[in-house]
């Protein structure tokens, strides 16, 4: 695609980005009831606050209480209409089930599921553990959909949104990723088809795939700054754009929006010359296998 080309794109793009700014009205998340998963810290703490602040009923879930115990009392200060934590593992589908029906016994429904946890990521050479990817895939995949199984019929009753936590690694070929990629990648194909029956049946539930490049939060930056040349986004305006873009009930965000827009421009043109982009936007010397 010639370079005017994608001027063109990404300046609609950028005004279509202005005016959602715009006309996004934060009174649209007052009272309403909000699951967000992975929310003890980094980008999910980030939309707890976030919705806090704008009134709403928030349930969040980790592994870590003591994190929630400190989040949850964050949140009624900031303003949140209730606020409440259920910790515990996500590789447990039991767990991922019963925090849908604590929102049902806590609000009697559901207007937004924010899935947005994910399992111990390393960012290395794949090592040729399968059973890695295993669990990385009950945690990062089934427990989205065993969630979202749970919590349709409510979401439903309430014309509710879902909203997707992914990755640039859920869209394109990253180094040093395999297993979590693949979780991602997963996400992709199972909402993007599951949002085409929801319109065919004509059932009024959104899905908003969010695909975030690299973000600063603690960990991805534990993980990865010894390799990125650049710093990560602000998980801050992060959390608000992927709360934005569910409450808008968009099909997918792309955020920081330039970087992953035009990386998926360039996937479909010219995905080789993408390939080596990825491959020189790393300090790859650093990556020492274990
Ligand atoms: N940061 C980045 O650069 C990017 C992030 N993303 C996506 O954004 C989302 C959030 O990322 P980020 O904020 O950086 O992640 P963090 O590592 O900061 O937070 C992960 C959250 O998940 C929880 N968690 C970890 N393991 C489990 C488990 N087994 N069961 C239940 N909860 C668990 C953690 O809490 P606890 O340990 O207490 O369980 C924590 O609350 C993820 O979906 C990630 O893929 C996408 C692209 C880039
Ligand atoms: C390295 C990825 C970004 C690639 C890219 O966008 N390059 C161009 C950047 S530049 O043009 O501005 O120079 C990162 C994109 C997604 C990240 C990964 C992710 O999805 C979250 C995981 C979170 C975990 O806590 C740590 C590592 C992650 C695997 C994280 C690693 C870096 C990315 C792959």
């Amino acid at each position: 695609m010639a370079v005017r080309e994608i001027s063109v794109v990404c300046a609609v793009d950028c005004l279509i980005l202005l005016i959602s700014f715009l006309i996004f009205p934060v009174q649209m998340l007052k009272g309403k009831r909000v699951i967000i998963t992975g929310a003890s810290t980094g980008i999910g703490e980030q939309m707890a606050y976030h919705l806090a602040r704008m009134g709403a009923h928030v349930l969040i879930t980790a592994r870590t209480e003591a994190k929630l115990q400190k989040v949850v009392t964050r949140c009624l200060e900031l303003g949140a209409a209730s606020a409440h934590y259920m910790n515990g593992s996500m590789e447990d589908m039991a767990l991922a089930e019963d925090v849908v029906k604590e929102a049902k016994q806590l609000w009697g429904g559901l207007d937004m599921l924010i899935l947005n946890h994910i399992g111990y990521t390393y960012f290395n050479y794949f090592d040729g553990d399968v059973e890695y990817i295993r669990k990385l895939l009950e945690i990062n995949f089934l427990s989205y959909v065993a969630m979202t199984v749970s919590a349709l019929p409510m979401l439903k009753e309430s014309g509710g949104s879902i909203l997707v936590v992914s990755s640039t690694a859920g869209k394109i070929g990253i180094p040093f990723v395999a297993p979590y990629s693949a979780t991602k990648f997963a996400l992709d194909g199972f909402f993007s088809s599951l949002r085409q029956e929801l319109i065919i049946e004509n059932i009024n539930v959104s899905i908003t795939l969010c695909i975030l490049g690299y973000i600063a939060t603690e960990t991805a930056e534990k993980t990865v700054s010894h390799v990125m040349q650049k710093p990560g986004a602000p998980k801050e305006e992060c959390a608000l754009e992927i709360i934005k873009s569910g409450a808008l009930r968009k099909r997918e965000l792309y955020y920081p929006y330039t970087i992953v827009r035009i990386a998926l421009l360039i996937r479909d043109w010219a995905p080789e010359f993408l390939d080596s982009l990825t491959r020189n936007s790393l300090n790859v010397e650093n990556v020492k296998k274990s």
